[in-house]
């Protein structure tokens, strides 16, 4: 993988990395502000909550301390059998009396819970729910509130103070009512009710107060049903109809925003049910709760449905605008991050790289050295090297190499090397290539050393000692290598050296030494084959008298041409060879008694017709000879030569210049060594 693909990989995943953290993020404060957005608007929905449950409880209190008063009892106990008498309703003039000295008795009371303590209701209601006194509408008095309003009912009924939020007839709001007991007590019955005491708070005040506390907005809407079946009209709140696109009664409200949003439709769909929405409104944002308001009737009655609901609203812009600040923020310092991060990681992959390079560049130095000390190697070797892959075709020469073989290196290189200097033997003959050590190598992956036979490019051959060696890559024989220097010169001074050993000098012969050697050979070959040998002693004739006659030097001519005589005159299988100063012997492998005689006598004529042409001049000389049989029980050279010796010394006796032969009976019928003369 190059180093740019790298570098582009590198960053794409640190990009997703940081992508992805940044992502979670986002998500988890987005999360975060979601979480207390909710746990905001349960909080103050329970504020709402807890606030409705004290202030009923203050109207229970105020109700109870009205209705506790003597002058209230005294006159609601009057008014109660005033106004039956006076035939229900509001009753007549007695019952307006009454009704003038109740309100004349708490009219300073009223004012003062007016502006003090934000009531905005307060009734005095005859048993049987007929309304007496409205001191927030002292003109309507004398209807029947029954199946209206069900807490003065229940405190009617169960005589106990009550409270909770109900819609009358000219006020909707929260509640409170205690009953009013006859002062007088009648022994074994219960003290009599005389009426109830209502107070009630109205709704602006006590969210408005509430607002205060809180800091937020609250109001409540009325369903229009629930308005329209209770309260008299000129005692409503402000209808839907006046207010476009609002659904309800706006029975209260702490702030103003509830009432556009209303006229804007700005308020999110609601069903009933609790609500939690933000809703945008004049560039202001904002969190809207919502949540059902159950009247006391259905507080009782859990089939109604809800009257309406309360609202509850926050300006929530700066904590959204501080969670996104936070957002930016984080994303900012994310980002800061992740341009520190790649500039890291380009700063730390470029040193990487460097590094890479500097070692490549250093091992490449490296290699290029060994290279250049191969090639300095290859090319200054005395010895030839060449290099062949699997098939034997030559990838490289060095110049010894070319200089021994007489080829060009691109007359060697791409080409198979058998076939250029290896195919044939030196007598001619074809060197298959699966028998040649380089193949064999190549084949098994050995090294191997030997001498072998090079071709040049002349067609002359010439010996080298070369040792083969595998090139192996990943432990696979890719290839060898050949080194190899010519041995020419040894194989000559070997040869001149055997030759030496082997062969008499003066007369070019083979020597004692050697001829005894192979004397034995064909002992051993004649034991093995059973084909008969035979062997002569030949020797000269009075040759010291030549020596005493014409001297030594002539005698070595004599022997000279002795030996020149002999060899024409044996077969090329027979070996001649001098066995003592003017003693020779010859081996006739193959040869029988009659053969050895007839070779024997040819020899001694040849001789005694040929004087030696000395520069001495002519110098006549006869030989004797004596043959023998190699035969069984030879075991050594000296049982023959003996026997040979024998006959030769008999051929002597007779007379010289004859041959003499000494072979078993078996050969001779008379028993009787056979003379040739
Ligand atoms: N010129 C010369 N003479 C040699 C050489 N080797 C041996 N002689 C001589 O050969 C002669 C051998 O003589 P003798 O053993 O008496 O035998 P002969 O004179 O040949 O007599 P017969 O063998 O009985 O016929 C000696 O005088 C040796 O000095 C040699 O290499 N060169």
């Amino acid at each position: 993988m190059s180093y740019r693909a790298i570098l582009v990989l590198a960053s794409l995943l640190l990009m997703a990395i940081f992508a992805g953290v940044a992502l979670f993020g986002a998500r988890l404060v987005d999360v975060r502000l979601q979480a207390s957005l909710e746990s905001e608007a349960l909080r103050l929905k329970t504020a709402y909550e807890l606030s409705q449950g004290e202030l009923e409880q203050q109207m229970m209190a105020l109700a109870g301390m009205v209705a506790a008063d003597p002058e209230v009892i005294r006159l609601l106990k009057a008014a109660g059998a005033t106004v039956e008498g006076e035939g229900n309703g509001s009753g007549g003039e007695e019952a307006d009396l009454l009704r003038r000295q109740l309100y004349l008795h708490l009219r300073q009371h009223w004012s003062y819970m007016q502006k003090e303590l934000g009531i905005r209701q307060m009734q005095f209601v005859l048993p049987g729910s007929l309304s007496f006194l409205r001191f927030h509408a002292p003109t309507q008095h004398g209807d029947s509130l029954a199946g209206l309003r069900w807490l003065l009912r229940d405190v009617e009924r169960k005589r106990t103070a009550a409270s909770g939020f109900e819609t009358g007839r000219a006020y909707a709001g929260i509640r409170g009512a205690a009953p009013i007991f006859d002062s007088e007590l009648r022994p074994g019955d219960a003290r009599a009710l005389v009426g109830v005491m209502e107070v009630g708070m109205a709704f602006d005040g006590y969210i408005e107060r509430l607002s205060e506390r809180t800091a937020v907005g609250f109001g409540v809407l009325l369903d229009p049903a629930s308005v329209t079946s209770a309260m008299w009209e000129n005692y409503r709140p402000p209808a839907p109809a006046e207010q476009p696109g609002a659904c309800c009664y706006l029975l209260a409200a702490s702030r103003g925003e509830l009432a556009d949003w209303m006229a804007d439709k700005a308020l999110p769909a609601y069903a009933g049910t609790f609500r939690n929405d933000l809703v945008d409104h004049q560039g202001h944002r904002f969190q809207l709760i919502r949540f059902p308001l159950r009247d006391y009737p259905g507080l009782q009655d859990p089939t109604r449905p809800p009257i309406g609901s309360v609202v509850i609203w926050q300006d929530v812009g700066a904590m959204i605008e501080a969670s996104g600040d936070f957002k930016d923020k984080a994303f900012f310092n994310l980002a800061f991050a992740y341009a520190v991060t790649q500039l890291l990681v380009l700063f730390l992959v470029n040193l990487s790289r460097r590094e890479w390079i500097s070692q490549l560049l250093e091992q490449t130095a490296r290699v290029k050295e060994l290279s250049h000390q191969n090639e300095v190697l290859l090319m200054a070797a005395g010895e030839g090297i060449f290099g062949v892959d699997r098939g034997h075709v030559a990838t490289f020469i060095n110049p010894a190499a070319q200089k021994m073989l007489g080829y060009a290196p691109d007359e060697v290189i791409g080409n198979n090397l058998h076939s250029l200097i290896h195919a044939l033997r030196p007598d001619g003959s074809a060197y298959d290539e699966s028998a040649c050590p380089i193949a064999m190598t190549l084949a098994d992956g050995q090294a191997r050393t030997l001498e072998e036979n090079l071709r040049r490019r002349d067609g002359s051959s010439f010996p080298v000692q070369m040792t083969v060696s595998p090139i192996r890559e990943n432990g696979v024989c890719t290839g060898a290598v050949v080194v190899f220097h010519d041995i020419s010169e040894l194989k000559e001074k070997e040869a001149a050296l055997t030759w030496l050993a082997s062969t008499d000098t003066l007369t070019g012969l083979a020597n004692r030494r050697h001829f005894i050697a192979q004397l034995e050979a064909e002992i051993h070959r004649w034991q093995r084959t059973g084909f008969t040998s035979a062997l002569l002693m030949v020797d000269l004739d009075w040759f010291k008298r030549i020596n005493d006659t014409w001297g030594h030097a002539a005698g070595d001519e004599v022997l000279r041409h002795f030996a020149d005589v002999l060899r024409r005159s044996l077969r090329r299988v027979d070996l001649p060879g001098r066995v003592g100063g003017e003693e020779f012997a010859v081996l006739l492998p193959g040869s029988s008694a009659e053969d050895a005689l007839v070779a024997a006598e040819r020899l001694r004529r040849n001789i005694e017709n040929e004087p030696a042409m000395t520069s001495f001049g002519s110098i006549p000389f006869t030989v004797s000879i004596g043959a023998t049989l190699l035969i069984t029980g030879d075991d050594s050279p000296d049982q023959p030569l003996l026997r040979a010796d024998r006959a030769l010394y008999r051929a002597k006796a007779a007379g010289r210049n004859r041959v003499d032969g000494d072979f078993p009976d078996s050969l001779t019928p008379a028993g009787e060594p056979t003379s040739v003369a």
